[in-house]
């Protein structure tokens, strides 16, 4: 991969960054999030030093933390709050004839072809579904229509054939049929021939959920764009075992769920839509599904799927049952009724949403500075249940006193298991900066009036109003800042039975009835840079 003074080569889009208070920006947003991911620690190349690999990268310490409070939101809301969701961890490596009953060793496959000029390799759909999103229809001819993206040649392909995705490996020590193995393509598998143990020790009947997230391994033809798409990567998925004939209900509960998850957590939904499967492109085991999608700006297509939300009807639980010999039905006591459950499954991707929550907070904006103007800031306007950091810590001097309220405070609060970051570094302008660009939600400044009233200034990231608050009350004060909802847009109900476009999409904004034109709601900067 070639690595640029920018950032990562990665072949994005340039669109210009959005911003609440207009400055002229020349950088592409997707490249500019690249950049800051990687140097601020959230998203490396991973084995960078040996050249990188567009295959798979490394989450540094601000990276880990988003994703575990993406994880922790995505459990608390599947999970916690809900009475009728249980949580499993599966494994990996699971018996070969899990992914032979589950379809994956014959059909999980993508259409591979080759340039014949520059012998490059692409997936023939995902080319054809970028130039439907640029030309508005199919290509005429096929993929004779259709450009290498490498070298520009037109509809000098090889045939399409299928390539199947599983990742193999051998346990043991002999490498034979016996002891080939798959990497799980999704740990929606792990779930289904868990079933039985589940539904029995946790005493759940239908309806009910089971909700699994971990990595999962899929053998990509072209892995790119930053995270979007890897070889590895981690998924949070969850299936919802109802009666056959409720599924539909249930589906349409599960896609309205799904996406308030995002726009509750700050997502733009203008930057949201739904993509509904034409019929006759369903998987091999779906009844109807729905991809949310995000609006990333990808060169060719500018969106890309978030997670699909899959009626998967009882298709896995009879392969299971068939090929297990295990009774895979449930039987309702009241109703005398058997039956194997319909499944809804939303099926998330872990690593590509936080790529989605990195573009979608970024933002460049004016901040007042000391001299009487304003400077250009980039500031991430992450939900504060998302950001990595909580508060940080800024000692107005070097002063041991201060120094010393200041140390003081920030181990008191690390005690609540919030990242507090602690920096005596610099100007207080060029420190908050620092921390806006990371998305840290307040800021917290020791100054010298704090010896005498035991009160220290709190910076808020969005507004960049100052609070004076008491010592004694800031943990207070930032547990109740860092809970509450920073409403950016505004809300509406999510109903996608609206008009689908051409192509099957649904824009969510239309849909949710929001006005457009209503300015985003920024309150006025002020205080002391
Ligand atoms: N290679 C990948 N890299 C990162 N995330 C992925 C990858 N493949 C799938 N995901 C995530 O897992 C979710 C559920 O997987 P699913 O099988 O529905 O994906 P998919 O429809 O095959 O995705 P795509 O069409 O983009 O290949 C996706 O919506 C996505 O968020």
């Amino acid at each position: 991969m070639a690595v640029s003074r920018g950032g990562y080569n990665l072949g994005l889009v340039k669109i210009p960054v959005k911003s609440n208070k207009r400055c002229s920006v020349s950088e592409s947003k997707l490249d500019a999030v690249v950049s800051l991911a990687k140097r601020r620690g959230f998203v490396f190349p991973a084995g960078e030093i040996y050249g990188g690999t567009r295959s798979a990268w490394d989450y540094g310490p601000l990276g880990v933390a988003l994703k575990d409070n993406i994880k922790r939101e995505w459990w608390r809301s599947m999970v916690v709050t809900r009475g009728d969701v249980v949580g499993v961890d599966t494994s990996i490596i699971l018996p070969t004839a899990v992914w032979v009953a589950s379809g994956h060793v014959t059909v999980f496959n993508d259409p591979l072809i080759e340039c014949l000029t520059c012998h490059k390799r692409h997936r023939a759909d995902t080319l054809e579904e970028a130039y439907f999103e640029k030309h508005g229809h199919q290509p005429e001819n096929g993929l004779k229509d259709i450009p290498c993206p490498d070298c520009g040649t037109k509809g000098n392909w090889t045939e399409p054939r299928d390539f199947n995705m599983m990742l193999q490996t051998h346990l043991g020590p002999v490498q034979d049929d016996n002891s080939l193995h798959y990497l799980r393509p999704e740990t929606a598998q792990g779930i289904f021939v868990d079933f039985k143990n589940v539904m029995g020790s946790s005493r759940s009947k239908p309806p009910f959920g089971i909700a699994n997230m971990g990595k999962s391994f899929r053998n990509e033809i072209t892995p790119g764009n930053f995270i979007f798409r890897t070889r590895e990567f981690e998924q949070m998925e969850m299936e919802f075992f109802v009666q056959p004939g409720t599924d539909e209900d249930w589906h349409q509960y599960w896609i309205d769920n799904r996406t308030r998850w995002y726009t509750d957590l700050g997502v733009n939904p203008e930057n949201l839509r739904h993509y509904e499967h034409p019929k006759e492109k369903l998987a091999h085991y779906s009844k109807r599904t729905v991809d949310i999608e995000y609006r990333f700006g990808f060169q060719g297509s500018e969106w890309g799927e978030l997670e699909g939300v899959a009626n998967r009807t009882d298709f896995d639980l009879s392969a299971h049952a068939k090929h297990s010999g295990e009774d895979l039905s449930y039987f309702d006591q009241a109703s005398g009724e058997k039956y194997t459950p319909f499944v809804i499954e939303p099926a998330a991707g872990l690593t590509r949403s936080l790529m989605a929550f990195l573009v979608d907070a970024y933002d460049i904006d004016e901040a007042p500075n000391t001299k009487g103007g304003v400077d250009r800031r980039t500031v991430l306007r992450l939900d504060p249940r998302l950001a990595p950091v909580k508060a940080a810590v800024l000692p107005l001097s070097k002063k041991p006193a201060l120094q010393a309220i200041a140390h003081n405070l920030a181990g008191d609060l690390r005690q609540n298991e919030w990242m507090i970051d602690y920096d005596e570094a610099g100007a207080i302008g060029r420190r908050y900066r620092r921390e806006d660009e990371i998305g840290t939600p307040l800021c917290i400044t020791v100054d010298f009036d704090t010896i005498d009233d035991h009160a220290v200034t709190i910076r808020d990231r969005d507004t960049m109003k100052q609070e004076r608050v008491d010592l004694d009350k800031v943990e207070e004060y930032v547990r109740v800042r860092i809970q509450e909802k920073r409403v950016r847009y505004p809300e509406g109900p999510v109903n996608i039975t609206g008009e689908t476009a051409a192509d099957g999409s649904v824009d969510v904004t239309k849909e949710q009835g929001i006005d457009e034109s209503a300015p985003v709601k920024v309150a006025e900067a002020g205080g002391n840079y």
